[in-house]
């Protein structure tokens, strides 16, 4: 646990971690395979982290989770990622997004989500593993990753083999693709960021036990990866 005394101390003190971590991945195997979360709260953290010095050309970022919408719709975390992190000396990072369009006449059917996870998981499989860090995001209802309570697709997410599942939300916009469980914890280290009171009671909740209702649970009570928990 990283108790910070303000969402910026957050930002900055993370993100001088997360750089540390990725130059000691460089150090010891030449590379560092970084995955982050979309969302609001990422915001600052890669406004932070794209200053940091780093041999930003061994650095492979890629997605925790996707929206399926076009890359340059505005709740496209591709579109996050780029507008926010990649940019300045992070800029000569490798991008590996999840995919370049979604299909001509989209719909968000089970079909047509399995095609875009195969995708996904077509270009995350010439990809090293095990990836180094993710750094998750939650959300107020217990959600993290793209592994929403109650979602179509949660069950696949929460035991398929392949790193990338699709979800479909009953209580959030857009049908997502999403790291599976097992992926997650296939990671050498997951940090979760965690700012503002409502979003500490939930995390309080899931470490209670694991619980259905609060996906996050599932990575609170498990003994195979660490999880760095940073609030503010
Ligand atoms: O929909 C999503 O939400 C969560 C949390 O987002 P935030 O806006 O509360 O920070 C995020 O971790 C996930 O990647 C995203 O797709």
């Amino acid at each position: 646990m990283h108790p910070c005394a303000s969402p910026a101390a957050l930002a900055h003190g993370l993100a001088a971690w997360i750089a540390e971590r990725l130059r000691a991945a460089i150090a010891a195997r030449g590379h560092a395979v970084l995955a982050v979360s979309g969302g609001k709260s990422p915001v600052p953290l890669f406004e932070a982290l794209r200053t940091q010095a780093l041999d930003w050309p061994r650095v492979r970022i890629t997605l925790v989770d996707e929206r399926c919408v076009p890359p340059g719709h505005a709740d496209s975390n591709t579109a996050l990622v780029r507008t926010h992190l990649l940019q300045g000396p992070a800029a000569a990072a490798t991008f590996v997004p999840w995919f370049d369009a979604l299909p001509a006449a989209f719909d968000p059917a089970d079909a047509t989500l399995q095609r875009l996870a195969d995708g996904a998981n077509a270009r995350l499989a010439h990809q090293p593993w095990p990836w180094d860090l993710a750094v998750l995001g939650m959300g107020e209802d217990g959600h993290t990753a793209s592994l929403f309570p109650g979602a179509d697709g949660l069950a696949h997410a929460l035991h398929a083999s392949g790193p990338v599942a699709w979800t479909r939300p009953a209580t959030a916009p857009h049908a997502r693709l999403t790291l599976t469980l097992p992926a997650l914890l296939a990671t050498r280290e997951l940090v979760l960021p965690l700012i503002g009171p409502t979003k500490l009671r939930v995390f309080q909740q899931a470490r209670l036990a694991q619980d259905e209702a609060l996906p996050v649970s599932h990575l609170l009570h498990q003994h195979h990866t660490p999880v760095h928990v940073w609030l503010a």
